[in-house]
């Protein structure tokens, strides 16, 4: 049975908060407070449980004995990869297991804690705008004793602000998608004592040369996207069985849905005939978008025939600015210009190749379409490895200059029809659209292996909250 009630607005500080938790907590009732959205919520562990829905409303749930698991995903928008795969693991749990978890996907920085870790995604664009300020910072942080040092002071500070952010969603299983998002709620676990009721495991999301903020010795499994990320995590000192390797995860759509490029073109309004190009740069349309669109919109039009050899898809993502300029421009050939879109498989589906930066999650995803890769860019440090991956299997080329770029492309829809043939084949040896499927079946198996200690409801009096 399912019964709608309004929930009242009321702000309170953190400590209001965690004091409602603990004192709230006797007779089997807690409060806790979401002092950002500004919504009271209540819950019982006893006959019933809740969830609040998008428009503030909570969901009162008559539940019997064995409540459905609670898996909580942290993620950061510090680019478009983390919460591309934090909604791939959901929709799979989803499909996988229906009622039996319920899914959360939160950046808990953002809504709970302070500055910095409450503007990652700011400071993430402007560092990756000045990308030798980036590749500073990325490198020296890399060794272990600094970012430890690092995320212990910043994990002490905001100890009970993340501890009230994850508590809210009382999770049995958190996983975190994000390189910063282990060290501090381990120890908040491990300080709370909740370290063997929780299971955390970590799912990486970069496909090489991955930061070592991503390996924690005391996570419960660490899922690798491939060998070689594996190999680092060995080296730096996880067990060979915390490791699993399945692959990045991707949306289901890519996996799942039979698509015909043929019906996703008329869906898409695009040509039905001339070969198709997929322009884009990650979730914020970074990259050489702009100057590669205006080279590709010559080269790809035969001036002695005088008609298009090619049209060009242009994904601009969140990059709203450089949307309304492509907008703008006049074009010799079919050119659609997009802004964030939701359905990439469909988009992917329709084209022949794609040039991208060396984002992790879009490499993925065009390996599993069959798509040849033109890498236009990488991000030092965590995107640099992306490169090797891609080239060295054969399943597309490295090029910074968007004159080489065009030419590369206008070949493969003209002369070099053969070569886009043969990386196409070699991308599909590379794709694992079933990876995010072994992903939660493994959570899955974990989550039964703990059996009822993974389903405690948490002791709202264990020490750290009692300090306060
Ligand atoms: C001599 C000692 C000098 C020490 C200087 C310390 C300065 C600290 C300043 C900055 C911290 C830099 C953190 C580096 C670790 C980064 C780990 C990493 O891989 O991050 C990647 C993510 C972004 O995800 C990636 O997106 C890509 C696309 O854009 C792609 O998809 C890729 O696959 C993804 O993985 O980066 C972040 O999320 C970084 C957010 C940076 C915010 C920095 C400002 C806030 C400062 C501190 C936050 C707390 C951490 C401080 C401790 C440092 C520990 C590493
Ligand atoms: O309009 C867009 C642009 C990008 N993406 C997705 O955003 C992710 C980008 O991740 P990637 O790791 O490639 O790069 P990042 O954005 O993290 O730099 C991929 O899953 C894309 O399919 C999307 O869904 N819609």
């Amino acid at each position: 049975m399912v019964m709608k009630v309004a929930s009242p607005e009321k702000v309170v500080s953190i400590t209001e908060k965690v004091w409602q938790r603990v004192y709230g907590g006797i007779n089997n009732n807690c409060y806790y407070y979401h002092h950002h959205r500004k919504h009271q919520r209540r819950c019982s562990y006893e006959s019933e449980d809740e969830y609040e829905d998008e428009d503030g409303t909570i969901q009162l749930m008559q539940m019997g004995a064995e409540r459905s698991k609670n898996v909580l995903i942290l993620m950061s928008d510090t680019g478009g990869g983390h919460r591309a795969s934090a909604e791939a693991i959901r929709e799979a749990f989803r499909i996988e297991f229906g009622d039996e978890y319920r899914i959360y996907v939160k950046d808990v920085w953002k809504e709970y804690t302070g500055w910095p870790l409450n503007d990652m995604e700011r400071s993430y664009k402007f560092m990756v705008k000045h990308v030798q300020l980036w590749k500073v910072a990325f490198h020296s942080t890399s060794p272990r004793w600094i970012h430890s040092s690092y995320l212990a002071a910043i994990a002490s500070y905001y100890a009970k602000e993340v501890e009230a952010g994850l508590m809210e969603y009382k999770p049995d299983i958190i996983i975190s998608v994000h390189p910063l998002m282990q060290h501090i709620p381990l120890s908040v676990l491990k300080w709370k004592s909740l370290q063997k009721k929780v299971i955390f495991v970590t799912v990486i999301t970069d496909l090489n040369t991955c930061h070592p903020t991503w390996f924690h010795p005391r996570v419960n499994r660490c899922y690798c996207p491939s060998k070689e990320v594996a190999k680092r995590a060995l080296y730096d000192g996880l067990e060979e069985s915390q490791i699993q390797v399945f692959g990045l995860p991707i949306r289901p759509s890519f996996a799942r849905a039979v698509l015909s490029k043929d019906d996703l073109r008329k869906e898409l309004e695009l040509d039905p005939d001339l070969p198709a190009v997929l322009l884009m740069g990650g979730g914020e349309g970074m990259g050489p978008v702009k100057k590669t669109a205006m080279v590709l919109g010559e080269s790809l039009y035969d001036n002695d025939q005088g008609k298009p050899i090619g049209q060009l898809i242009i994904i601009c993502g969140r990059n709203k600015a450089l949307a309304s300029t492509l907008e703008s421009l006049e074009w010799k050939i079919p050119v659609k210009v997009r802004g964030f879109e939701t359905q990439m498989e469909k988009w992917m589906g329709a084209c022949d190749c794609i040039i991208t930066k060396a984002g992790p999650g879009t490499i993925a995803e065009a390996l599993i379409r069959g798509l040849p890769i033109v890498l236009n860019d990488y991000i030092p440090g965590q995107e640099k490895g992306n490169v090797p991956y891609v080239v060295d299997n054969g399943a597309g080329v490295f090029t910074r200059s968007p004159k080489e770029t065009a030419r590369i492309v206008s070949e493969w829809f003209s002369t070099k029809t053969d070569e886009l043939k043969r990386m196409s084949e070699n991308a599909l040896k590379l794709a694992q659209p079933e990876a995010v499927f072994d992903i939660v079946k493994d959570i899955h198996e974990l989550a039964c292996q703990r059996g009822p200690l993974a389903n405690i409801p948490y002791d709202s009096t264990s020490s750290l909250t009692n300090v306060i």
